[in-house]
């Protein structure tokens, strides 16, 4: 199971989570949220991919930062439309674009998006666009009726593992591409606890 950690904000913390090799680290280029992101990003190896978070943002803003940081994708957390996501994509960026679930959704939904997304990602709908800190209910995913690849996101810790792991048996769960972690993995706003995560990624991929 690949790892996505988001919400990175300083350079140590950032260097020191890029030691343990996730595949992808997300940066939020949302002025609204706590853990937005107005600094340089260190160089990374070239695995782990650079995830630009935006939430209803322009094309020409998204462009602008992803050439500046040299982004490799963008999450897309508000609702972004498919021109937008296409228009993305023919900037050779992997789009990946966000669903909010509570207790159900409506998976027609994602439909205008299939040609144009590569990846969806699922997450909690809360009272912020993102970074909401609590899981939704996966049982939802059981309808899903695409056969592209997700992430899981939204309020995943180390205290949900147990039912994360019985979930990715499930059948629903085989189009889980990665699992996203933010807040519950951070000792202050946007600083992640390097120890926690290290445990987390060892018995995600054992
Ligand atoms: O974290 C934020 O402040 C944020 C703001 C706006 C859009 C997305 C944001 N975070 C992303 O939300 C998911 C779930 O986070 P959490 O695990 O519930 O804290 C994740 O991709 C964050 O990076």
């Amino acid at each position: 199971m690949k790892l996505k950690v988001c919400g990175m904000k300083t350079k140590d913390n950032i260097l020191n989570v890029a030691k343990l090799n996730p595949d992808f680290m997300g940066f939020i280029f949302y002025k609204n949220s706590p853990r937005y992101f107005n600094s340089v990003i260190p160089e990374l190896p070239e695995h782990i991919k650079k995830i630009g978070v935006f939430v209803d943002a322009t094309y020409d803003y998204i462009k602008g930062i992803v050439q500046k940081h040299q982004l490799h994708g963008v999450q897309l957390h508000g609702n972004e439309s498919p021109e937008l996501c296409k228009q993305l994509q023919d900037l050779n960026c992997t789009v990946i674009k966000v669903f909010s679930i509570k207790d159900s959704f409506d998976f027609n939904t994602l439909e205008p998006y299939e040609d144009v997304c590569d990846f969806y990602l699922f997450d909690t709908k809360g009272k912020h666009p993102g970074g909401n800190g609590f899981t939704f209910d996966w049982t939802v995913l059981k309808n899903y009726s695409s056969i592209k690849p997700f992430f899981l996101s939204g309020g995943i810790g180390l205290n949900e593992l147990n039912k994360l792991l019985s979930f990715l048996k499930r059948p629903e769960a085989v189009f889980c591409h990665s699992l996203d972690v933010n807040s519950k993995f951070e000792t202050n706003l946007g600083l992640k606890n390097i120890e926690k995560l290290k445990e987390f990624k060892s018995l995600i991929q054992t």
